[in-house]
């Protein structure tokens, strides 16, 4: 449903993005995880159709987000980090205005927005001012903004920042019931643990690169120990990655340019053992070696050192 291709996007000397590529099934949740700078909000925004990418191609729904925006911008939800609302617009009238912006005939909107708050659990707030609803209460008025049109998919920036727990259990609750309306949604946060219960998978990035993409319990096995391992050959490459697929403790083995790269999570004699049978089985090695790409650190900072939830729920 969601598809980024080798996206690069620079500010000026700084790059957000660096070849970043991911895929996102229809009807996940899907964690964008990474630590201040890391290009999550560029990311979603380049797939909310707002920013252009310097490189690579982005598709929602098998729509390119430059070639078909108008076709995208039908198909998403987009909630940014920061968000406007209107100050003398009352929470109906507020969904009722942006419901007028999507064109949807002005006899449905009075319903559409009465459904909307009740789906965000604001039924009673229909005729309260926006400016006076506490941030919690505005964060899933903006949820149900994003969702006048019906898109398929849902960009949540950072939803849960700066809500105190029990807004967040609220919010949580809200994205679970997206789920079941078989939305798929996209939803970014500093930490793992924060969206380890919610999410079907995760994807960790730093510095504008995919560092790790699985399910919770995969990345989790990944912070513990797993490395990122690059391996250099004169010939048959791609073979090698497969190869490597078959192997006990190798995962997301592939071929990138004369270099296999693939996580491993054995000891260190296990990958001895691993470097000997590739060897012997007759690969012209030139080099192997771990890529540290300050991995550890930005598992630090993203699980805060520890994932307690295994995400087996
Ligand atoms: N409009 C811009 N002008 C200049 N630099 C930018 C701009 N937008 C982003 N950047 C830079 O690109 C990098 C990625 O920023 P981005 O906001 O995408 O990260 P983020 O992961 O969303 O971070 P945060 O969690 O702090 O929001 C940072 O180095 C940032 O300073």
């Amino acid at each position: 449903m969601i598809e980024f291709n080798g996206v690069s996007k620079n500010f000026g000397a700084a790059r957000a993005l660096d070849q970043f590529s991911l895929t996102v099934r229809e009807g996940l949740v899907y964690g964008l995880i990474g630590p201040n700078g890391a290009g999550k909000t560029t990311a979603m925004s380049i797939l909310a159709t707002l920013q252009l990418p310097d490189a690579g191609t982005v598709t929602v729904d098998g729509r390119d987000v430059v070639r078909e925006a108008g076709e995208v911008r039908g198909r998403i939800g987009y909630m940014p980090d920061f968000f406007g609302v209107y100050d003398d617009l009352r929470a109906a009238e507020y969904l009722e205005f942006f419901a007028a912006a999507y064109h949807i005939p002005a006899g449905r909107r009075s319903r559409l927005a009465a459904g909307l708050l009740e789906l965000v659990d604001l039924p009673d707030k229909a005729g309260v001012y926006v400016d006076s609803l506490s941030r919690g209460m505005k964060q899933r008025l903006a949820l149900a903004r994003c969702l006048v049109h019906d898109p398929k998919v849902l960009i949540l920036d950072e939803p849960a920042s700066g809500l105190d727990p029990r807004a967040r259990a609220e919010m949580k609750e809200i994205i679970r019931h997206l789920k079941q309306m078989d939305k798929t949604v996209l939803i970014s946060s500093h930490i793992l643990p924060e969206l380890a219960e919610i999410c079907d998978e995760v994807a960790i990035m730093d510095q504008g690169k995919l560092i790790a993409c699985g399910t919770v319990a995969e990345i989790t096995a990944f912070s513990r120990g797993a490395r990122q391992m690059r391996i250099e050959v004169l010939d048959r490459v791609k073979e090698l990655a497969d190869y490597l697929a078959t192997r006990p403790g190798v995962s997301d083995s592939h071929a990138d340019g004369p270099t296999v790269q693939f996580i491993f999570s054995g000891e260190q004699a296990e990958q001895a053992e691993l470097l000997q049978v590739i060897i012997t089985a007759g690969w012209p090695v030139t080099e192997f070696g771990e890529v540290k790409r300050n991995l550890e650190e930005a598992f630090m900072a993203v699980t805060g050192g520890e994932v307690e939830n295994d995400g087996g729920n």
